[in-house]
Protein backbone atom coordinates (compact mmCIF):
# COMPACT_ATOMS: atom_id res chain seq x y z
CA UNK A 1 0.00 0.00 0.00
CA UNK A 2 1.15 3.10 -1.06
CA UNK A 3 0.30 6.42 2.07
CA UNK A 4 0.96 10.04 1.36
CA UNK A 5 0.21 12.51 3.98
CA UNK A 6 -1.85 15.55 3.48
CA UNK A 7 0.34 17.39 6.34
CA UNK A 8 -2.46 20.49 7.34
CA UNK A 9 -1.84 22.03 10.76
CA UNK A 10 -5.17 21.68 12.18
CA UNK A 11 -6.17 18.96 9.91
CA UNK A 12 -3.25 16.36 8.72
CA UNK A 13 -5.07 12.94 7.38
CA UNK A 14 -3.73 10.14 5.02
CA UNK A 15 -4.22 9.20 1.51
CA UNK A 16 -4.39 5.19 1.29
CA UNK A 17 -3.37 3.76 -2.34
CA UNK A 18 -3.81 -0.08 -3.05
CA UNK A 19 -5.63 -2.58 -5.10
CA UNK A 20 -8.58 -3.87 -2.96
CA UNK A 21 -9.05 -0.99 -0.57
CA UNK A 22 -12.81 -0.82 -0.37
CA UNK A 23 -13.14 -4.06 2.06
CA UNK A 24 -10.42 -3.10 4.47
CA UNK A 25 -12.46 -1.12 6.74
CA UNK A 26 -10.19 -1.08 9.90
CA UNK A 27 -8.24 1.97 8.17
CA UNK A 28 -12.39 3.49 8.65
CA UNK A 29 -12.88 2.10 12.00
CA UNK A 30 -10.42 4.24 14.47
CA UNK A 31 -11.75 7.28 12.81
CA UNK A 32 -15.51 6.79 13.43
CA UNK A 33 -16.65 9.19 16.65
CA UNK A 34 -19.70 6.82 16.54
CA UNK A 35 -20.66 3.74 15.19
CA UNK A 36 -22.61 4.78 12.21
CA UNK A 37 -22.04 6.60 8.84
CA UNK A 38 -24.32 7.51 6.11
CA UNK A 39 -22.40 6.38 2.90
CA UNK A 40 -23.42 9.14 -0.03
CA UNK A 41 -22.99 7.21 -3.59
CA UNK A 42 -24.59 7.47 -7.48
CA UNK A 43 -27.38 4.77 -8.95
CA UNK A 44 -24.25 3.53 -11.37
CA UNK A 45 -21.26 3.13 -8.40
CA UNK A 46 -24.03 1.55 -5.98
CA UNK A 47 -24.61 -1.48 -7.73
CA UNK A 48 -20.90 -2.10 -8.22
CA UNK A 49 -19.48 -0.89 -4.59
CA UNK A 50 -21.71 -0.31 -2.24
CA UNK A 51 -22.69 -3.78 -1.09
CA UNK A 52 -19.20 -5.14 -0.70
CA UNK A 53 -18.67 -1.93 1.57
CA UNK A 54 -21.52 -1.78 3.61
CA UNK A 55 -21.04 -5.44 4.14
CA UNK A 56 -18.07 -5.03 5.67
CA UNK A 57 -18.76 -1.85 8.23
CA UNK A 58 -21.94 -3.89 9.25
CA UNK A 59 -19.51 -7.10 10.37
CA UNK A 60 -18.02 -4.57 12.50
CA UNK A 61 -20.91 -3.50 14.06
CA UNK A 62 -21.72 0.18 12.49
CA UNK A 63 -25.15 0.89 11.36
CA UNK A 64 -24.73 1.84 8.04
CA UNK A 65 -27.29 4.16 6.03
CA UNK A 66 -27.17 4.74 1.92
CA UNK A 67 -27.98 7.79 0.34
CA UNK A 68 -28.23 7.04 -3.63
CA UNK A 69 -28.26 10.12 -5.83
CA UNK A 70 -29.20 10.04 -9.56
CA UNK A 71 -25.56 10.09 -11.63
CA UNK A 72 -23.98 13.19 -13.48
CA UNK A 73 -22.59 16.88 -13.22
CA UNK A 74 -25.97 18.27 -14.05
CA UNK A 75 -27.09 16.75 -10.91
CA UNK A 76 -24.49 18.50 -8.84
CA UNK A 77 -27.11 21.16 -7.65
CA UNK A 78 -28.47 22.61 -4.58
CA UNK A 79 -31.87 20.29 -5.07
CA UNK A 80 -29.57 17.05 -5.22
CA UNK A 81 -27.72 18.44 -2.48
CA UNK A 82 -30.82 18.78 -0.47
CA UNK A 83 -31.26 14.82 -1.48
CA UNK A 84 -28.85 14.13 1.13
CA UNK A 85 -30.71 16.11 3.85
CA UNK A 86 -33.58 14.97 3.13
CA UNK A 87 -31.89 11.23 4.06
CA UNK A 88 -30.06 12.34 6.71
CA UNK A 89 -33.06 14.40 8.83
CA UNK A 90 -35.24 11.61 7.67
CA UNK A 91 -33.17 8.93 9.79
CA UNK A 92 -31.95 11.40 12.36
CA UNK A 93 -28.11 10.82 11.87
CA UNK A 94 -26.44 12.72 14.20
CA UNK A 95 -23.28 15.14 14.64
CA UNK A 96 -21.45 12.14 14.95
CA UNK A 97 -22.64 10.41 11.94
CA UNK A 98 -19.49 10.28 9.46
CA UNK A 99 -20.49 10.63 5.59
CA UNK A 100 -18.84 8.67 3.07
CA UNK A 101 -18.29 9.72 -0.59
CA UNK A 102 -18.35 6.38 -2.15
CA UNK A 103 -18.04 7.84 -5.87
CA UNK A 104 -16.41 10.38 -8.48
CA UNK A 105 -15.62 13.72 -8.25
CA UNK A 106 -19.48 14.71 -8.27
CA UNK A 107 -20.26 13.11 -4.92
CA UNK A 108 -16.92 13.97 -3.59
CA UNK A 109 -17.72 17.34 -3.97
CA UNK A 110 -20.94 17.15 -3.07
CA UNK A 111 -20.84 14.88 -0.16
CA UNK A 112 -18.02 16.68 1.26
CA UNK A 113 -20.31 20.08 0.98
CA UNK A 114 -23.09 18.42 2.66
CA UNK A 115 -20.71 17.67 5.52
CA UNK A 116 -19.40 20.73 5.98
CA UNK A 117 -22.74 22.41 6.83
CA UNK A 118 -25.33 19.50 8.21
CA UNK A 119 -25.61 20.06 11.73
CA UNK A 120 -22.83 22.92 11.23
CA UNK A 121 -20.64 19.84 10.24
CA UNK A 122 -19.79 16.31 10.77
CA UNK A 123 -16.83 13.96 9.82
CA UNK A 124 -16.28 12.84 6.26
CA UNK A 125 -14.22 10.37 4.44
CA UNK A 126 -13.53 10.03 0.47
CA UNK A 127 -13.59 6.60 -1.10
CA UNK A 128 -12.92 7.82 -4.74
CA UNK A 129 -13.79 5.41 -7.61
CA UNK A 130 -12.67 7.14 -10.50
CA UNK A 131 -9.16 7.90 -11.75
CA UNK A 132 -10.22 11.89 -11.59
CA UNK A 133 -11.37 11.90 -7.83
CA UNK A 134 -8.18 9.30 -6.96
CA UNK A 135 -5.42 11.86 -8.19
CA UNK A 136 -7.25 15.36 -7.78
CA UNK A 137 -10.87 16.02 -6.13
CA UNK A 138 -10.75 13.43 -3.61
CA UNK A 139 -7.43 15.35 -2.00
CA UNK A 140 -7.71 19.13 -0.53
CA UNK A 141 -11.05 19.88 0.98
CA UNK A 142 -12.93 21.80 -2.36
CA UNK A 143 -16.17 20.79 -1.77
CA UNK A 144 -19.20 22.46 -4.22
CA UNK A 145 -22.03 22.47 -6.12
CA UNK A 146 -22.27 24.17 -9.35
CA UNK A 147 -24.93 27.33 -10.34
CA UNK A 148 -26.19 27.91 -13.99
CA UNK A 149 -23.98 30.76 -14.08
CA UNK A 150 -21.13 29.31 -13.02
CA UNK A 151 -18.86 25.95 -11.79
CA UNK A 152 -18.64 25.41 -8.17
CA UNK A 153 -19.68 28.58 -7.45
CA UNK A 154 -21.63 27.15 -3.94
CA UNK A 155 -19.29 25.68 -1.83
CA UNK A 156 -17.07 25.47 0.92
CA UNK A 157 -13.29 24.28 2.21
CA UNK A 158 -14.16 21.12 4.29
CA UNK A 159 -11.49 18.71 4.88
CA UNK A 160 -12.35 14.83 4.61
CA UNK A 161 -10.81 12.45 7.73
CA UNK A 162 -9.37 10.24 5.11
CA UNK A 163 -8.84 9.09 1.40
CA UNK A 164 -9.49 5.43 0.64
CA UNK A 165 -8.20 5.21 -3.00
CA UNK A 166 -9.10 1.61 -4.46
CA UNK A 167 -7.41 1.08 -7.58
CA UNK A 168 -9.43 -1.72 -8.33
CA UNK A 169 -12.49 -0.11 -8.47
CA UNK A 170 -10.84 1.83 -11.73
CA UNK A 171 -11.19 -1.82 -13.63
CA UNK A 172 -15.05 -0.44 -14.48
CA UNK A 173 -14.38 3.07 -15.08
CA UNK A 174 -15.16 3.32 -18.60
CA UNK A 175 -12.33 4.54 -21.09
CA UNK A 176 -13.44 7.94 -22.01
CA UNK A 177 -13.98 8.64 -17.80
CA UNK A 178 -10.11 7.40 -17.39
CA UNK A 179 -8.95 9.99 -20.07
CA UNK A 180 -10.74 12.73 -17.90
CA UNK A 181 -8.50 11.12 -14.74
CA UNK A 182 -5.72 11.67 -16.64
CA UNK A 183 -6.14 15.16 -17.92
CA UNK A 184 -5.32 16.09 -13.82
CA UNK A 185 -2.59 14.05 -13.89
CA UNK A 186 -1.06 16.06 -16.91
CA UNK A 187 -1.67 19.23 -15.19
CA UNK A 188 0.31 18.34 -12.22
CA UNK A 189 4.03 18.01 -15.10
CA UNK A 190 2.71 21.33 -16.25
CA UNK A 191 2.02 23.16 -13.19
CA UNK A 192 5.96 22.46 -11.68
CA UNK A 193 6.93 19.34 -12.23
CA UNK A 194 8.96 18.39 -15.55
CA UNK A 195 10.26 15.21 -14.26
CA UNK A 196 6.95 13.85 -14.30
CA UNK A 197 5.92 15.39 -17.70
CA UNK A 198 8.60 13.40 -18.83
CA UNK A 199 8.08 10.23 -17.13
CA UNK A 200 4.67 10.56 -18.43
CA UNK A 201 5.52 11.17 -22.00
CA UNK A 202 7.49 7.96 -21.72
CA UNK A 203 4.61 5.61 -20.32
CA UNK A 204 1.27 7.05 -21.62
CA UNK A 205 0.48 3.93 -23.25
CA UNK A 206 1.10 1.94 -20.17
CA UNK A 207 -1.03 4.00 -18.24
CA UNK A 208 -3.73 4.24 -21.22
CA UNK A 209 -2.96 0.18 -21.06
CA UNK A 210 -4.10 0.51 -17.09
CA UNK A 211 -0.74 -1.26 -15.98
CA UNK A 212 -1.24 -1.69 -12.25
CA UNK A 213 2.51 -0.06 -11.47
CA UNK A 214 2.36 2.55 -13.70
CA UNK A 215 -1.18 3.84 -12.31
CA UNK A 216 -0.05 3.52 -8.81
CA UNK A 217 2.90 5.47 -8.89
CA UNK A 218 0.48 7.95 -11.52
CA UNK A 219 -1.48 8.44 -8.84
CA UNK A 220 0.91 8.73 -5.78
CA UNK A 221 3.34 10.94 -7.49
CA UNK A 222 -0.86 13.18 -8.45
CA UNK A 223 -1.50 13.11 -4.42
CA UNK A 224 1.66 13.71 -3.42
CA UNK A 225 1.71 17.07 -5.53
CA UNK A 226 -1.42 17.78 -4.39
CA UNK A 227 -0.94 17.22 -1.22
CA UNK A 228 1.85 19.54 -1.06
CA UNK A 229 0.31 22.72 -3.19
CA UNK A 230 -2.58 22.33 -0.78
CA UNK A 231 -0.61 21.74 2.90
CA UNK A 232 0.98 25.37 1.41
CA UNK A 233 -1.84 27.41 1.03
CA UNK A 234 -5.08 24.95 2.05
CA UNK A 235 -7.79 28.18 1.38
CA UNK A 236 -5.84 29.14 -1.92
CA UNK A 237 -4.62 32.66 -1.17
CA UNK A 238 -2.10 32.40 -3.32
CA UNK A 239 -0.24 29.48 -4.44
CA UNK A 240 -2.67 27.16 -4.56
CA UNK A 241 -4.25 28.42 -7.60
CA UNK A 242 -1.83 27.10 -9.80
CA UNK A 243 -4.12 23.83 -9.37
CA UNK A 244 -6.45 25.69 -11.56
CA UNK A 245 -4.41 25.52 -14.79
CA UNK A 246 -6.67 25.07 -17.44
CA UNK A 247 -9.20 25.55 -15.59
CA UNK A 248 -10.42 29.03 -16.54
CA UNK A 249 -11.12 28.02 -20.14
CA UNK A 250 -12.33 24.49 -18.67
CA UNK A 251 -15.02 25.99 -16.42
CA UNK A 252 -15.85 27.67 -19.26
CA UNK A 253 -16.86 24.87 -21.34
CA UNK A 254 -17.98 22.69 -19.12
CA UNK A 255 -21.01 25.76 -17.92
CA UNK A 256 -20.67 27.17 -22.06
CA UNK A 257 -21.96 23.88 -23.37
CA UNK A 258 -24.35 22.71 -20.12
CA UNK A 259 -22.76 20.60 -17.36
CA UNK A 260 -21.88 17.52 -18.49
CA UNK A 261 -21.84 17.79 -22.54
CA UNK A 262 -18.31 17.68 -22.02
CA UNK A 263 -16.22 15.51 -19.11
CA UNK A 264 -14.31 17.68 -16.53
CA UNK A 265 -11.03 16.79 -17.24
CA UNK A 266 -11.83 17.15 -20.97
CA UNK A 267 -12.64 20.66 -20.54
CA UNK A 268 -9.06 20.75 -18.53
CA UNK A 269 -7.32 18.84 -21.15
CA UNK A 270 -8.58 21.49 -23.82
CA UNK A 271 -8.36 24.52 -21.16
CA UNK A 272 -4.80 23.67 -20.88
CA UNK A 273 -3.96 23.34 -24.44
CA UNK A 274 -6.02 27.18 -24.34
CA UNK A 275 -3.55 27.87 -21.55
CA UNK A 276 -0.45 26.97 -23.40
CA UNK A 277 -1.41 28.94 -26.79
CA UNK A 278 -1.84 32.25 -24.89
CA UNK A 279 1.91 31.01 -23.29
CA UNK A 280 3.34 30.82 -26.76
CA UNK A 281 1.65 33.59 -27.93
CA UNK A 282 3.71 35.38 -25.07
CA UNK A 283 6.77 34.09 -25.56
CA UNK A 284 7.01 31.93 -23.21
CA UNK A 285 6.92 28.67 -24.65
CA UNK A 286 8.00 27.57 -27.29
CA UNK A 287 6.16 25.88 -30.49
CA UNK A 288 8.32 22.50 -29.47
CA UNK A 289 6.28 22.54 -26.30
CA UNK A 290 3.37 23.42 -27.30
CA UNK A 291 3.48 20.53 -29.58
CA UNK A 292 4.42 17.95 -26.49
CA UNK A 293 1.88 18.94 -24.41
CA UNK A 294 -1.08 18.82 -27.43
CA UNK A 295 0.74 15.32 -28.38
CA UNK A 296 0.24 14.34 -24.87
CA UNK A 297 -3.14 15.98 -24.18
CA UNK A 298 -4.22 13.46 -27.52
CA UNK A 299 -2.62 10.24 -26.51
CA UNK A 300 -4.30 10.43 -23.41
CA UNK A 301 -7.50 10.42 -25.53
CA UNK A 302 -8.71 14.19 -24.81
CA UNK A 303 -9.30 16.52 -26.78
CA UNK A 304 -7.17 19.38 -27.84
CA UNK A 305 -9.89 21.64 -30.03
CA UNK A 306 -11.96 23.77 -27.43
CA UNK A 307 -15.77 24.23 -28.70
CA UNK A 308 -16.44 27.13 -31.03
CA UNK A 309 -18.47 29.34 -28.45
CA UNK A 310 -17.21 32.97 -29.79
CA UNK A 311 -14.95 35.26 -27.88
CA UNK A 312 -17.22 36.97 -26.42
CA UNK A 313 -19.00 34.30 -24.51
CA UNK A 314 -15.71 32.73 -23.15
CA UNK A 315 -15.01 36.13 -21.87
CA UNK A 316 -18.23 36.29 -20.49
CA UNK A 317 -18.47 32.85 -18.67
CA UNK A 318 -14.17 33.80 -17.54
CA UNK A 319 -15.63 36.67 -15.98
CA UNK A 320 -17.26 34.41 -13.29
CA UNK A 321 -14.42 32.76 -12.48
CA UNK A 322 -13.49 32.62 -8.53
CA UNK A 323 -9.89 33.60 -9.56
CA UNK A 324 -11.55 37.40 -10.68
CA UNK A 325 -9.83 40.18 -8.51
CA UNK A 326 -11.43 43.11 -8.55
CA UNK A 327 -12.89 42.39 -12.09
CA UNK A 328 -9.68 41.60 -13.66
CA UNK A 329 -9.75 37.43 -14.40
CA UNK A 330 -6.52 35.61 -13.36
CA UNK A 331 -5.16 32.59 -15.60
CA UNK A 332 -2.42 29.84 -14.74
CA UNK A 333 0.16 30.42 -17.64
CA UNK A 334 3.22 29.06 -18.39
CA UNK A 335 6.56 30.32 -18.33
CA UNK A 336 8.12 27.19 -19.71
CA UNK A 337 7.29 23.75 -20.05
CA UNK A 338 7.12 21.96 -16.37
CA UNK A 339 6.79 25.48 -14.39
CA UNK A 340 3.45 27.44 -14.31
CA UNK A 341 2.34 31.35 -12.64
CA UNK A 342 -0.59 33.39 -11.69
CA UNK A 343 -1.36 35.60 -14.40
CA UNK A 344 -3.08 38.45 -16.24
CA UNK A 345 -4.27 38.17 -20.03
CA UNK A 346 -5.21 41.38 -22.42
CA UNK A 347 -7.64 40.69 -24.53
CA UNK A 348 -6.04 40.06 -27.79
CA UNK A 349 -4.17 37.63 -26.53
CA UNK A 350 -7.23 35.29 -25.32
CA UNK A 351 -8.59 36.00 -28.51
CA UNK A 352 -5.53 34.79 -30.58
CA UNK A 353 -5.67 31.51 -28.25
CA UNK A 354 -9.02 31.48 -28.70
CA UNK A 355 -8.45 31.55 -32.56
CA UNK A 356 -5.64 29.40 -32.36
CA UNK A 357 -7.43 26.23 -30.18
CA UNK A 358 -10.90 26.82 -30.94
CA UNK A 359 -12.81 24.50 -33.76
CA UNK A 360 -14.27 26.69 -36.45
CA UNK A 361 -17.33 28.19 -35.75
N1 LIG B 1 -12.79 19.17 -5.25
C1 LIG B 1 -11.80 19.19 -6.12
O1 LIG B 1 -10.66 19.53 -5.80
C2 LIG B 1 -12.07 18.76 -7.53
C3 LIG B 1 -10.99 18.46 -8.38
C4 LIG B 1 -11.24 18.03 -9.67
C5 LIG B 1 -12.55 17.85 -10.09
N2 LIG B 1 -13.57 18.14 -9.24
C6 LIG B 1 -14.96 17.90 -9.66
O2 LIG B 1 -15.11 16.51 -9.87
C7 LIG B 1 -16.12 16.29 -10.84
C8 LIG B 1 -15.62 15.33 -11.89
O3 LIG B 1 -15.34 14.11 -11.24
P1 LIG B 1 -15.30 12.74 -12.05
O4 LIG B 1 -14.51 12.90 -13.26
O5 LIG B 1 -14.96 11.69 -11.07
O6 LIG B 1 -16.80 12.61 -12.57
P2 LIG B 1 -18.08 11.85 -11.94
O7 LIG B 1 -18.12 11.96 -10.49
O8 LIG B 1 -19.24 12.35 -12.71
O9 LIG B 1 -17.79 10.34 -12.32
C9 LIG B 1 -17.68 10.00 -13.67
C10 LIG B 1 -18.63 8.86 -14.08
O10 LIG B 1 -18.06 7.61 -13.68
C11 LIG B 1 -19.01 6.86 -12.91
N3 LIG B 1 -18.20 6.04 -12.02
C12 LIG B 1 -17.60 6.43 -10.87
N4 LIG B 1 -16.80 5.45 -10.43
C13 LIG B 1 -16.92 4.42 -11.29
C14 LIG B 1 -16.35 3.14 -11.38
N5 LIG B 1 -15.42 2.75 -10.51
N6 LIG B 1 -16.70 2.33 -12.39
C15 LIG B 1 -17.61 2.76 -13.32
N7 LIG B 1 -18.18 3.97 -13.31
C16 LIG B 1 -17.82 4.79 -12.30
C17 LIG B 1 -19.87 7.91 -12.29
O11 LIG B 1 -21.10 7.38 -11.87
C18 LIG B 1 -20.00 8.91 -13.43
O12 LIG B 1 -20.96 8.46 -14.36
C19 LIG B 1 -16.47 17.65 -11.42
O13 LIG B 1 -17.68 18.09 -10.86
C20 LIG B 1 -15.33 18.52 -10.98
O14 LIG B 1 -15.71 19.87 -10.83
C21 LIG B 1 -13.35 18.58 -7.98
O1 LIG C 1 -7.95 21.65 -5.61
C1 LIG C 1 -7.84 22.69 -6.27
O2 LIG C 1 -7.49 23.77 -5.77
C2 LIG C 1 -8.16 22.67 -7.71
O3 LIG C 1 -8.21 23.72 -8.35
C3 LIG C 1 -8.38 21.34 -8.36
C4 LIG C 1 -9.22 21.39 -9.62
O4 LIG C 1 -8.85 20.28 -10.40
C5 LIG C 1 -10.71 21.27 -9.35
O5 LIG C 1 -11.40 21.12 -10.55
C6 LIG C 1 -11.32 22.39 -8.53
O6 LIG C 1 -12.63 22.07 -8.14
C7 LIG C 1 -11.39 23.69 -9.26
O7 LIG C 1 -11.46 24.67 -8.31
P1 LIG C 1 -12.42 25.93 -8.39
O8 LIG C 1 -12.08 26.66 -7.14
O9 LIG C 1 -12.04 26.67 -9.62
O10 LIG C 1 -13.81 25.43 -8.44
ZN1 LIG D 1 -10.25 19.99 -12.00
Amino acid sequence: MRLVKLDLDHAPYDILIARDLLTQVQHILPLLPQKRVAIVTNETVAPLYLPQLQVALEANGVQVQAIVLPDGEKYKTWETLNLIFDGLLGARAERKTTLIALGGGVIGDMTGFAAAVYQRGVPFIQIPTTLLAQVDSSVGGKTAINHPLGKNMIGSFYQPKLVLADLSTLDTLPPREFSAGLAEIIKYGLIDDLAFFEWLEANIDVLMARDTDALAHAVEHSCQNKARIVAADEKEHGQRALLNLGHTFGHAIEAGLGYGAWLHGEAVAAGMVLAALASKELGQISATDLERITALIAKAGLPTVSPALGAERYLDLMAQDKKVDAGKIKFILMRRLGESYIGELTVPVIQAALTAGCAAA
